[in-house]
């Protein structure tokens, strides 16, 4: 059956255009002169027929779903199922463009409405023999919400989208029940109704849920303030193959491993998360973001360093290398690019690595916290760049994705990587992942930032920009991709915040041993022994 890839779908973020973030003219310009030659304006191709596999759910499978959740809720459509057949890397984006046969696309799409038809879609998959693929906001980046089938037949997507409540409040404990598939922005505004706020912020904020948070452990750019998502859990409520599983009673607990932590970042594999009991705080009266310019990567570092190692980090503290620096400066459409450089040029930092830091908290906090910071940064050589830069970023802290449906658009091949390592290895890894992906991509702009800090050490999050190979995209991506994941074996994690799935599996036995991967594999085959959950991820 033929089917269109529309507009919504190719452009991945911007749904129904909305919030289009197109770039300044000279960002062509500057791109051209740095990577090759860009299409000013390009626009996406018209809207194509594709070729999609009929689903292969077999009757009796539909039926019983449809049981649960009522026919309405089980959907066969084609755009239904194409819009919940991939995440939203730059291989996704790619595919969603320009889509070929071997497209893997889910035979249905389920949606139940709450915990108890989470389980009972479970128990009929397991009946049925159907693969599940858990979905929350679909912005997974290492191909996480694939329909992959595995040894099933038919395989279905599981669409959170309505569990969207906040089951409850313990404002003494202060501890928020959020069920799996409340988004990012709506998690904030049911918790602003009691005056508080979870404080996860990921670029991917404005689609990804809180049941994807957990699944992935996600990392928010305030984490340094806030903690990494699983800092957060307080408990977690699951669906599995064998029934309800819940965990968590105390804030800390001696009794045996902590299987929270099993449950987090399980992808899917394990069960599916239905509600997730978190740690919130009370909403911050007072926000304030500023600027600050290091004299290079290094000094950078090592101010980044010095403030975690005495417990100065603002809540959100994020440090960009100098390529990064130059490309904010030559896209950024809102700084006054030429006057900031004569600033920094005239107090010795030409080749300025920005620093952003923000603090949330009531003014006497933040007023407390900022000095001390403040402090620190002079005494690292910092130049204070003010709050213009701060809150630049603050308001563009969520064009990227939109920007990348831009930069597609325009021919540009654009995708990120991250890890993380202790700071003694910090700037090797770094400097390798760099080689390797120049050497792969050859013409091309490698940036990296830090935007995780902890005393031990700091993620390290790339960007590459390179025109795009049009006779073999995918291949020119692979290759790249996997010349930087050579490099972080060893040196860094495969991932700091983006998880597993698919992209990253091959290398998972490098960091947990192949040890480490038979004991998830045996977690996995006792919740899920006929191994219906997301087939092809994590192990
Ligand atoms: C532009 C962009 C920016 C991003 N920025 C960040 C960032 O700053 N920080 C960060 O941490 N990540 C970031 N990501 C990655 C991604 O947003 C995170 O992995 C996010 O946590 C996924 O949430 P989701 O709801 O979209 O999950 P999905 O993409 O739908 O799913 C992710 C994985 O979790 C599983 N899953 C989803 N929901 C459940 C559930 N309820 N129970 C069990 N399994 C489930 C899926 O099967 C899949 O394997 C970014 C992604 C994009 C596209």
């Amino acid at each position: 059956m033929n089917a269109l890839i529309d507009h919504r779908l190719r452009r991945s973020w911007t749904e129904e255009a909305a919030g289009a973030a197109p770039l300044p003219a000279r960002a062509a310009r500057w791109l051209d002169q740095r990577i090759g030659p860009v299409v000013p304006g390009g626009a996406p191709a018209d809207e194509m027929p594709v070729k999609i596999p009929s689903p292969k759910l077999a009757k009796p499978a539909e039926e019983a779903l449809a049981k649960v959740v009522g026919a309405e809720n089980v959907l066969v459509d084609d755009p239904a199922r194409l819009a919940r057949a991939t995440g939203l890397s730059y291989l996704d984006l790619l595919r969603r463009r320009s889509p070929s046969a071997d497209f893997p696309v889910p035979d249905a799409v389920v949606l139940p409405a709450d915990p108890d038809e989470v389980q009972a879609v479970l128990d009929a998959c397991v009946q049925h023999d159907v693969g599940v693929v858990p979905f929350g906001g679909g912005t997974s980046v290492v191909g996480g919400v694939a329909a992959l089938r595995g040894e099933k037949t038919s395989v279905i997507a599981l669409d959170l989208v309505r569990l969207d409540a906040l089951v409850s409040v313990d404002a003494e404990s202060r501890i928020a029940v959020l069920q799996a598939g409340v988004r990012g922005p709506e998690a904030e505004r049911l918790l602003a109704g009691h005056g508080l706020t979870l404080g996860h912020v990921p670029q991917s904020f404005e689609r990804a849920t809180i049941g994807g948070f957990a699944a992935t452990r996600s990392a928010g750019q305030a984490s340094s303030g806030y903690g990494r998502f699983e800092d957060m859990v307080t408990g977690v409520r699951l669906a599995t193959p064998r029934g309800p599983w819940k965990l968590g009673v105390a804030p800390a607990s001696a009794a045996g491993p902590d299987l929270r932590q099993l449950a987090i970042g399980s992808e899917g594999t394990l069960g599916v998360i239905t509600e997730v009991a978190l740690r919130v705080r009370p909403a911050p009266p007072v926000r304030r973001y500023e600027g600050y310019a290091l004299p290079g990567w290094a000094a950078g570092a090592e101010a980044v360093r010095d403030l975690a190692q005495h417990h100065a980090l603002a809540d959100v503290t994020r440090l960009s290398d100098v390529d990064e620096t130059e490309v904010s400066l030559a896209l950024n459409a809102g700084l006054k690019t030429a006057a900031l450089r004569r600033y920094l040029a005239a107090r010795g930092v030409r080749r300025p690595c920005f620093l952003i830091v923000g603090w949330e908290g009531t003014a006497h906090d933040v007023a407390l916290r900022r000095r001390e910071t403040a402090r620190r940064l002079k005494a690292s050589g910092a130049v204070r760049v003010g709050k213009a830069l701060g809150e630049s970023w603050r308001h563009g802290r969520f064009a990227g994705p939109r920007q990348r449906d831009t930069l597609l658009d325009m021919g540009v091949c654009v995708e990120t990587l991250e890890t993380a390592a202790y700071w003694s290895n910090v700037d090797e890894l770094r400097d390798d992942v760099r080689a390797a992906l120049t050497a792969s991509l050859g013409r091309s702009i490698v940036m990296c930032h830090i935007s995780h800090a902890y005393e031990t050490g700091a993620s390290l999050y790339f960007t590459v920009l390179t025109a795009r190979d049009e006779t073999d995209p995918v291949g020119q991506w692979q290759r790249a991709k996997a010349a930087a994941c050579e490099a972080i074996a060893g040196l860094g994690t495969i991932s700091h915040h983006h998880a597993v799935g698919v992209d990253h599996a091959p290398y998972l036995s490098a960091e947990i041993g192949s040890l480490g991967v038979e004991v998830l594999r045996a977690a996995k085959s006792t919740v899920d022994p006929t191994g219906i959950l997301n087939p092809g991820k994590l192990v």
